[in-house]
């Protein structure tokens, strides 16, 4: 579970980007988090990566106060989520075997491990074929599905994809949304923001609209709204 609880943040240079942000994420939730550019929705997510550090308020994690979390307590934070970007972030001079492995290596797997949940994973993103294609063998659409593949190599409990279809075409962006929704229905937390209204309004998830660093609406099965 994810709780924030009266959560600000305040960057140095004094630009408020989250003010007085409250919300609650069951595990096994899938939720959008939308709102305009510069509403605050990367600052959220850098929060619960503990990328940042909320100003004041509290940020829960797993029963877990992340301010509270001793330094060697939050690789152990990181291990719980994985993430996937708009860019993809892939390693241009590594194999799509070798980006996921490489996910399981840092955190100390071992080679049987690494020989069995590989394939796995490439099977559940549809790629097993593609294992030995270098990224910029790949289409955007595939190369976003071993992004998703090397987040979730090693079960995350959460789920966090910051517009993940941003540079996609229409149907890559669906399969990708398709793939999220399969991933999510077997248990894993989904955690997305986007400005892609179409998506939005079509899978009817809960949303929470943020405007201006604050909540502007959250909703069971929303939509995108009008907002940008
Ligand atoms: N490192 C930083 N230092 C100072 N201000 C920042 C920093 N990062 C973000 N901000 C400011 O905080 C506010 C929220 O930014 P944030 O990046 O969270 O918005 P966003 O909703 O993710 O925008 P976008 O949709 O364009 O990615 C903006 O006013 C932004 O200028």
């Amino acid at each position: 579970m994810i709780l924030l609880s009266n959560v600000s943040k305040i960057y140095p240079n004094g630009s408020t980007a989250l003010d007085d942000i409250s919300f609650f994420i069951e595990r096994g939730e899938f939720v959008f988090i939308v709102g305009p550019s510069g509403s605050g929705k990367s600052t959220l997510i850098k929060l619960l990566m503990h990328e940042e550090v909320a100003t004041s308020g509290q940020v829960i994690i797993n029963n877990d106060d992340v301010a509270l979390l001793k330094r060697r307590e939050i690789p152990y934070l990181r291990r719980s989520m994985g993430v996937v970007f708009q860019d993809f972030r892939l390693l241009p001079k590594k194999t799509v075997f070798e980006n996921v492995a490489f996910a399981m290596d840092i955190i100390g797997a071992s080679r049987k491990e690494i020989r069995k949940q590989v394939p796995n994973v490439l099977s559940l993103v549809g790629l097993s074929h593609k294992a030995k294609s270098y990224p910029d063998e790949l289409s955007g659409g595939e190369q976003q599905r071993v992004a998703l593949a090397r987040a979730l190599v090693n079960n995350p409990a959460f789920l966090i994809a910051d517009e993940p279809t941003g540079n996609l075409n229409p149907k890559a962006a669906m399969e990708i949304m398709e793939l999220l929704d399969d991933i999510n229905k077997r248990g894993t937390t989904v955690i997305m923001a986007t400005h892609a209204k179409e998506i939005v309004d079509r899978m009817k998830k809960r949303v929470i609209a943020i405007e201006d660093g604050k909540i502007a609406r959250d909703e069971t099965r929303g939509g995108y709204g009008n907002e940008d």
